[in-house]
């Protein structure tokens, strides 16, 4: 057997197989047909091979010579050895057929072959996986369509009842997916994990998209009533899924509502007026209400009227003439305010006017068009919203040089947002304040134009909500002042059975919450009381959360000219602000709480992250000497340059810092700090404010505490991001966890991709910035299996030598790695040292120590858990040795 050693790529042992030849030929014969060497096997084949013989290969396979040209996709070495009496549905040890192996390794045109030969294309092997199964898994989609055109069942179930989808699905193989789908692939299969549940449990966000686009059911429940997201385990999919459920369940009750009550049609037509302050909104909003055959030619300006800030969102109806009704919707330039605007922002039949000053440093008309497109963009992720852009003081410039500094901003704009927004081909460079004019006559053909074009399109409105609404300023009248325009829900309940008595309050319950989606009122439902309704959403913008807003309102004592964390906002402070609005001041703070403007710990002082104005001291994060000391991080970062964070995210994150955190935190206007336990937590924005770092770091090298903490984080940062920017498209890198403990002044971060990859290579990744390389399990401290029963092991494991040999025989362990393990004195240390060791290894490593231990010591201590991956109870690998064969045959 001298060929054996640098020989062929697979060995036979020898002696096996009773073929009629010498040993030596039947090698060579394997081989022949291994390489579609078709005039050696025609050999073969004249010295009398045996056809129907089957190898003993190592241990598992008994595979004919069909297999074998099945696998390497040797058709015309198969063609040859089915014309002299090949077994086309021969098994091998797991009785696949060769038309199993021509499938798995996406060979088409052999499993074309096998097929005209009477290939069975529904074999099922022993754990019944058809072709099919074996092809969609790896996702081989040219091959799925072969088998499917030859009339595979597309929802046959294998033994653990997968189907083909289901595999691909878990596999993120889109495409295969798409195929198997229009082919008849069962998308909800009713009580089973359906492939959706695979695709959210393997984070395939991607393949997710997909499947919900061809209707897969975001709520399906599996065998343990599980839903996708209940699955999920990434913070993309989980984010992805969470919306998904949200837009489902709006629908389903949008749609019920409408067979209930039927519909009506609407012609509810928005205009929203964005951009920063003094840039003219106001006045352009009177200008457009003017109407220029009656009255002035122009609105008073600046010289003859002092300039008065919108404060927080001023919402007026009216007809603009020559365009018709509109709501018209002028949102306060300040920064300050803007922390509020996101809760208008997602709106349907909307048109999105945004407004700069032509007087401006051309740097600056970028940046402000810029950070208004990426907020009307954040903020509706599922339409195109229409824009305009007017450039005001038009009167200040040279017509020539104001054109060509518009048109240059309109291209780069235009250009940038294609995907997203869509904006009129002109910028409309105007006077704001003339109501005479030709570019007032565009604007408005323009408003017209995209009126016309949304009217037709717009949804009827459930008649039970059409009645709310026009019956809402009578009881606005009957149980409100117009100071504090809120009702309670008794109140409403009561007006509502007086339109129609049969209405149940689940029913009614979800009529208002479609009239605040459409922002027609604000209902708010708090965990401890009665629900709330606001009359009018424009009140609060400009009553109450302008006036919370102006630091101004709050003035600090005059040495201290950075608003902290300690600096409390007192409820006296508050009730004098508020004094001529309400006297009801619980409820005024359960509104501000709700919109989560605010936290308090006593109910009598509050702290407002949007008025915290100190920025992190550099020294918040100490250095420690702790020689146990371990340190992990991840980064937030948006993805795309039309990405953004709106104003609002960073202090809601904040203010469910405080409500969620077992001890408050300390927070900055850029940062936050938490601690629990041996734990401590850092949340940092990024200067530019397009990326959030979260570290964490035990003195004590907990890092199952660790994990809790980062992930916790992890999931408020995700849930704000939905609430305030669901548009926002974000990538998630792994922080350098060697840079969080030099405590450098940046944060450095690997891809997910590069982290991949290391780990695939070997377990190193080095940064080219840094210049160093570290261990990829330093940076990730995801829960494995080892560190949630890391207790429950290290008590287990009392005699680590059989698994030390055990593991070494595998190659596994190295022989230096065994001699550390051995020399740790006590069963204890041994067992942690042996459990450290494990986690530095890849994945496949850990799942063979896993399913070794588990049914030699892990039976005892968890009989329920599934030795495999001990997460799941039913598990398909009921012993060590046919764990060992299933991830041998998936090889
Ligand atoms: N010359 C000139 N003045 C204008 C023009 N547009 C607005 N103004 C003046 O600029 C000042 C600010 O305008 P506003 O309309 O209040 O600005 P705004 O965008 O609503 O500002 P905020 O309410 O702070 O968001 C006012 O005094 C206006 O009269 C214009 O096109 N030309």
């Amino acid at each position: 057997m001298k060929w054996r050693a640098g020989g062929p790529p697979y060995s036979f042992a020898p002696g096996s197989m009773s073929t009629g030849c010498e040993e030596m030929d039947l090698h060579k014969f394997y081989t022949a047909v291994e390489y579609g060497d078709v005039q050696t096997v025609k050999k073969g084949l004249e010295d009398g091979v045996d056809i129907k013989a089957k190898r003993d290969w190592g241990k598992l396979c008994e595979q004919t010579s069909l297999h074998v040209a099945s696998t390497f996709g040797q058709t015309e070495v198969a063609e040859l050895l089915i014309q002299h009496g090949a077994n086309v549905v021969a098994w091998d040890q797991h009785q696949s057929t060769p038309l199993h192996h021509a499938a798995y390794k996406g060979k088409t045109k052999t499993c074309e072959l096998l097929i005209r030969a009477k290939g069975d294309v529904n074999a099922k092997n022993k754990d019944w996986w058809t072709p099919l199964h074996k092809a969609a898994f790896p996702g081989h989609t040219e091959t799925c369509k072969a088998l499917i055109d030859a009339g595979a069942e597309v929802n046959a179930r294998n033994q653990d009842k997968h189907t083909a989808l289901d595999r691909a699905a878990g596999w993120g193989h889109t495409g295969t997916c798409e195929v198997l789908i229009s082919s008849g692939a069962e998308l909800n299969p009713p009580n089973k994990a359906t492939p959706l549940h695979w695709a959210a449990k393997y984070g395939r966000t991607g393949t997710c998209e997909l499947l919900l686009r061809k209707g897969a059911e975001v709520t399906a429940k599996d065998e343990r009533g599980r839903t996708p997201l209940n699955c999920a385990t990434d913070w993309e999919t989980q984010r992805f899924l969470k919306e998904a459920e949200r837009k489902a369940e709006q629908e389903k009750s949008y749609r019920e509502l409408l067979q209930t009550s039927g519909g009506v049609k609407v012609n509810r037509f928005k205009v929203f007026l964005g951009g920063n302050e003094t840039n003219g909104k106001s006045t352009l909003k009177k200008s457009l209400r003017k109407d220029p055959s009656t009255e002035g030619q122009s609105v008073p300006s600046s010289d003859e009227e002092l300039y008065d800030p919108t404060p927080g969102v001023d919402i007026e109806t009216f007809p603009i003439p020559g365009v018709g009704e509109v709501s018209l919707w002028d949102f306060a330039g300040q920064a300050e305010y803007a922390v509020t605007h996101n809760m208008f922002m997602n709106s349907e039949n909307t048109v999105f006017i945004v407004l700069y000053n032509i007087m401006d440093k051309s740097e600056t008309q970028e940046k402000q068009v810029h950070w208004w497109l990426c907020f009307i963009k954040a903020c509706n992720p599922d339409r195109k919203p229409d824009v305009i852009l007017v450039a005001s003081h038009a009167d200040k410039v040279k017509p020539d040089r104001g054109q060509n500094l518009a048109a240059r901003l309109l291209k780069g704009m235009k250009e940038e947002f294609k995907d997203h927004l869509r904006i009129a081909d002109e910028v409309i460079l105007m006077d704001c304040r003339k109501t005479r004019t030709p570019e007032m006559e565009v604007l408005k053909s323009l408003l017209l134009e995209m009126r016309e074009a949304l009217l037709p399109n717009q949804r009827d409105m459930p008649v039970l909500c059409a009645k709310i609404m026009e019956l809402l300023p009578e009881w606005g009248k009957k149980w409100t002042t117009p100071k504090f325009p809120v009702m309670m829900w008794p109140d409403y309940v009561r007006e509502v059975k007086g339109i129609n008595e049969l209405v149940t309050e689940d029913f009614l319950e979800k009529s208002t919450q479609y009239l605040h989606h459409l922002a027609e009122l604000l209902f708010i439902t708090p965990a401890t009381s009665d629900g709330i309704l606001v009359l009018k959403p424009n009140w609060l913008g400009t009553k109450i959360f302008g006036p919370v807003m102006a630091p101004d309102n709050f003035p600090l004592p005059r040495i201290l000219r950075k608003r902290r964390t300690q600096d409390y906002i007192h409820r006296s402070e508050i009730e004098t602000v508020f004094q001529d609005i309400t006297d009801d001041v619980d409820l005024l703070i359960t509104l501000l709480e709700e919109f989560q403007l605010c936290h308090s710990y006593d109910g009598q002082t509050f702290i407002f992250p949007g008025l915290l104005t100190q920025t992190m001291p550099p020294d918040k994060w100490q250095l420690t000497h702790e020689l146990k000391v371990v340190y992990f991080g991840k980064q937030v970062q948006c993805a795309d340059s039309t990405d953004m964070f709106s104003s609002g995210f960073f202090p809601r994150v904040q203010t469910r810092l405080m409500r969620e955190l077992e001890n408050p935190p300390q927070l900055w206007r850029d940062g936050a700090k938490c601690a629990d336990r041996d734990v401590e937590g850092l949340i940092k924005l990024s200067p530019d404010g397009r990326a959030v770092n979260i570290c964490v770091r035990s003195a004590q090298g907990d890092k199952g505490q660790c994990s809790k903490m980062l992930q916790q984080l992890e999931n408020i940062i995700a849930d704000v991001l939905y609430e305030c920017s669901p548009g926002t498209v974000t990538v998630e890198n792994v922080l350098s966890a060697r840079a969080l403990k030099d405590h450098m002044e940046e944060f450095y971060s690997y891809s997910k991709e590069e982290i991949s990859k290391a780990r695939a290579e070997g377990g190193t990744i080095h940064h080219h910035d840094l210049g160093f390389t570290e261990q990829v399990s330093d940076l990730l401290c995801e829960e494995t299996p080892l560190t949630r029963y890391r207790p429950e092991l290290v008590q287990a494991l009392q005699d680590v030598e059989p698994i030390l040999k055990h593991l070494q025989v595998l190659n596994i362990l190295t022989a230096d790695e065994r001699d550390i393990i051995r020399a740790k004195s006590t069963p204890q240390d041994r067992a942690r040292a042996l459990l450290d060791t494990m986690e530095t290894k890849k994945e496949d490593a850990l799942q063979v120590f896993t399913a070794y231990v588990g049914p030699k010591i892990l039976d005892s201590v968890f009989p329920n858990l599934c030795i495999h991956c001990l997460e799941c109870k039913p598990c398909k690998y009921k012993s060590y040795d046919s764990f060992l064969q299933q991830t041998e045959n998936s090889q």
